[in-house]
């Protein structure tokens, strides 16, 4: 299967615009359907203001359901007990109809999210299915074990699926953080129940029609949309959910480890904030591919990304040679109409967080940053566009040297030394991604062992790929890993299963 998304052109993407449905209904137990208050929120096209449609808003009556349904799918074993080859078989299907629906789904992810229109066909869309083959392919080669007990007994460790899977998504890479949490947890038969971020619910309701197309059995995989403090809340203190795997903020995070603590003990593996570095020391030459990955780490996806590199760690004897080239960089980015194909960057998601980044750069001016690109583009009257915004001579203590802004702005800071400027990266509540650029391989083991990050690239920006486990130090992440075969670690428990074979046993039971 091709997973090359053909880049459409504006008509093309206008025209599907134009004609695509916007699921709004909740997916429970094989049915979509309003909740059960009847209530509704808005979803906002945040690059025009206008109103897309309005989503239900389930609160804890639809997940005490979607929780019975899901538990009573578990239990049935229609997917818990189908042999993993057919698991698999049955989320390649998924897989497929995904590819067949791409370029809807891109659509609607854009214009939910405000993402380019680029990202969604050639990142975000492919990206999803990839990861969902990815793990449906892991289905059937992950082993148990046999200990290591000798000949008296038989110790063998078993992985179980831990049953009614909860999660909980941001709304920064709505089908990527769905793919990677839906995808080991399906795989290692679990039921899951998706709550998107209720900025962006439109793209998991998509995913839900088709997983009932694939034949993914009623109940098993369901989708509740609905607001944090209410669907969140209620699923964070469900007493028969087994695991939540959140995405979001650090202050969120927390609540959803006391919930557990209050309620009963589920399972929490939480992927949260970053203020993550880019490191570019003394030595690192190759200016330019420099400059091109630390804009790319600072401005993609609008810097609404948990690892973005917003703060740019430079030494003092290459810092006018690499700012000139960044600022010169940043340029090429384009902000504008998110479905125009062209743009690089299209709209901040939400009022909220297009206030809180504008926030941040009022800030930054009034605590004596230097902004070194022309004034940021606020808006085009009716959208929430912020253009790419570099502020220099940033001293580590100023709010956007330690706060995540989550937008496109970064701070130069400039340093002595590779180890001052290493001390500074760890300077951080968080610890999830890491850039360091150097010439030398030794230099690059060294400080590559001394980041604090669950991620550090070297002489590139990168979050790894499907393959490497993806999570935070300190912070940024806690519980368990997305991606790899470590992300199925996440959704199953362990039993030990002790059948002795003592001679003894065997000479009793022979009589
Ligand atoms: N690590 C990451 O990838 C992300 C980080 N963020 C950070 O968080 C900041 C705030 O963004 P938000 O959308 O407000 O993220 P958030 O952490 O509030 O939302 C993430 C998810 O948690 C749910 N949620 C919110 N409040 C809840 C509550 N009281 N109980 C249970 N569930 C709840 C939301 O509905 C959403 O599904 C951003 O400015 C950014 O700094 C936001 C999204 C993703
Ligand atoms: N960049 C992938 C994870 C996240 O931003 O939440």
């Amino acid at each position: 299967m091709s997973l090359m998304s053909n880049l459409l052109n504006k008509h093309e993407i206008q025209a599907i615009a134009e004609q695509v449905n916007f699921p709004n209904t909740a997916f429970i137990n094989g049915k979509f359907g309003a909740a059960k208050s009847g209530k509704t929120f808005a979803t906002i096209n945040p690059a025009t203001g206008e109103t897309l449609t309005q989503i239900a808003a389930c609160d804890a009556d639809d997940v005490d359901l979607a929780v019975a349904k899901g538990r009573k799918a578990f239990n049935s074993g229609s997917w818990s007990k189908m042999h993993p080859t057919d698991r698999k078989n049955t989320m390649i299907k998924l897989a497929k109809l995904l590819t067949r629906h791409r370029n809807e789904l891109a659509v609607l992810e854009s214009l939910e999210s405000g993402k380019p229109i680029k990202d969604c066909l050639e990142i975000d869309v492919p990206e999803t299915i990839q990861c969902l083959l990815w793990h449906a392919e892991a289905a059937d080669k992950i082993y148990d074990q046999i200990s290591p007990s000798g000949d008296v007994a038989l110790g063998m460790i078993v992985r179980e699926p831990a049953g009614v899977v909860a999660c909980v998504l941001p709304w920064n890479f709505p089908l990527m953080m769905l793919a990677w949490k839906m995808g080991p947890a399906l795989a290692s038969g679990n039921s899951v129940i998706v709550k998107p971020a209720e900025l962006t619910s439109m793209t998991a309701l998509k995913v839900a029609e088709l997983a009932e197309e694939a034949g993914i059995p009623e109940g098993v995989f369901q989708v509740i949309p609905g607001l944090g403090e209410t669907a969140g809340q209620a699923i964070g203190r469900h007493p028969d959910i087994n695991v939540i795997s959140f995405t979001g903020s650090t202050e969120i995070g927390r609540r959803f480890l006391e919930y557990s603590a209050q309620s009963n003990l589920k399972r929490v593996t939480l992927e949260c904030g970053g203020k993550n570095p880019a490191v570019v020391l003394q030595d690192a030459k190759q200016l330019d591919d420099i400059a091109r990955h630390v804009v790319q780490a600072a401005f993609w996806n609008m810097g609404q990304n948990c690892t973005a590199n917003s703060r740019l760690i430079v030494h003092k004897n290459i810092h006018d040679a690499l700012v000139e080239r960044i600022i010169d960089r940043t340029a090429d980015w384009r902000t504008g109409d998110p479905l125009d194909p062209s743009n690089a960057l299209g709209a901040i998601v939400s009022q909220e967080q297009f206030d809180k980044v504008n926030g941040f750069i009022d800030g930054a001016k009034k605590q004596g940053a230097r902004q070194l690109t022309k004034e940021p583009a606020k808006s085009n009257g009716r959208g929430l566009f912020i253009t790419p915004t570099i502020f220099g001579d940033v001293k580590p203590d100023m709010e956007i040297a330690v706060d995540e802004v989550f937008g496109p702005v970064m701070a130069v800071i400039p340093v002595g030394s590779d180890q001052e400027a290493i001390t500074l990266a760890n300077q951080t509540e968080y610890g999830l991604q890491a850039s360091l650029f150097t010439s030398d391989v030794g230099r690059a083991h060294f400080y590559s062992r001394q980041l604090q990050a669950g991620t550090v690239s070297v002489n590139c920006y990168s979050e790894g790929d499907i393959t490497t486990p993806f999570g935070g130090y300190k912070q940024s992440g806690f519980g368990g890993k997305d991606n790899s075969l470590m992300a199925h670690d996440q959704y199953v428990q362990t039993k030990t299963i002790w059948i002795d074979l003592s001679e003894d046993h065997i000479e009793e039971d022979i009589g």
